[in-house]
């Protein structure tokens, strides 16, 4: 099946592979500056899973469609329409908290898929990148973006701290809490310097077009090294984060102990020597 097809079936979300093993997704509700609705965050989970299960795919690179954002986070006029944020009806504060904990924790999900994929995500950033821009871009694995991004955690402006994944993953990102108190606690605009500056974006590009064609030009370099030893990459890396070094050791022994029984290994370890390009088998 070719890739559009079997990525055809995506409401809001454009798809496309510009390169060989490249995804490219983009964001698509530019009207409303890409601001998600829930049916967009649910889309983006399946979309996610299956991308990271794709053997066609070996790297996905994420933008907004448009010019003007990545996404302008929470649809809050769905948000206050649909008592996302209090439920109404008959409940008691028990039965009212659970049914939102179970929420919050489905959205939750939803956005964790893009850190779960088994691929490299590169999140493009550019344009209005606030609230929820801030919690999908701190779960993929890159993030670069254009001159005219304008970042901020939003949340405390809307009356809430944030909920889906910023205050848990961006300390982790950046290795400051006192840089992400100053923005989270005033949820002040930042700009694509400060972000280059604190290390939440490792490159800036003079506008969405070139952050663009250098995220699938990195993508496609990625996608042309072996899979065993990209995923596990990212999988040792992303345990690293979260687990003490002996741990973590440990873990990649274990991990390594089965993914070192691959031909990769044997298409790649003489390849410099031998000035050859090696190929991969599709994982
Ligand atoms: C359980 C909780 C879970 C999740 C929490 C998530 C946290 C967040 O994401 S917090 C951030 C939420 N976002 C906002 O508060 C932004 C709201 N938007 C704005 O303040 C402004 O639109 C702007 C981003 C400053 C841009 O202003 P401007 O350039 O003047 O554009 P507009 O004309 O205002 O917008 C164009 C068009 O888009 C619609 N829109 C923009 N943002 C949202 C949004 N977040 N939700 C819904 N709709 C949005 C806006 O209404 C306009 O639509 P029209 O049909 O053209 O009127």
């Amino acid at each position: 099946m070719s890739f559009t097809s079997a990525y055809s079936k995506y409401q809001y979300f454009l798809t496309s592979s510009p390169a060989p093993y490249v995804a490219h997704i983009q964001i698509n509700r530019p009207t409303k500056l890409n601001a998600f609705k829930e049916a967009m965050w649910l889309e983006l989970r399946t979309l996610f899973n299956q991308l990271s299960v794709d053997p066609d795919v070996r790297a996905v690179v994420l933008s907004g469609a448009g010019d003007k954002a990545f996404t302008a986070g929470l649809d809050v006029t769905e948000a206050s329409q649909n008592g996302l944020l209090n439920p109404e009806g008959n409940l008691d504060g028990a039965r009212k908290a659970a049914k939102l904990r179970r929420h919050i924790a489905e959205f939750q999900e939803c956005i964790t898929a893009v850190e779960k994929c088994e691929k490299p995500v590169i999140a493009v950033m550019h344009g209005i990148s606030i609230g929820l821009a801030i919690d999908i871009s701190c779960c993929a694995d890159v993030r670069v973006c254009a001159a005219n991004t304008r970042f901020a955690v939003k949340e405390v402006d809307i009356g809430l701290a944030a909920d889906i994944g910023t205050l848990a993953r961006l300390p982790k990102v950046v290795g400051s809490f006192s840089w992400v108190k100053d923005i989270a606690l005033s949820a002040r605009d930042f700009g694509a310097e400060e972000a280059l500056r604190v290390g939440f974006v490792s490159q800036v590009h003079e506008s969405k077009e070139k952050a663009v064609e250098a995220a699938v030009r990195m993508a496609a370099f990625i996608g042309g090294k072996s899979p065993v030893a990209v995923q596990g990459t990212k999988e040792v890396l992303n345990h690293a984060r979260d687990h003490a070094v002996e741990e973590n050791l440990k873990y990649v022994g274990i991990w390594n102990a089965a993914a070192l029984q691959t031909g990769d290994v044997q298409a790649a370890l003489l390849s410099g020597m031998q000035k050859r390009k090696p190929t991969f088998e599709k994982l």
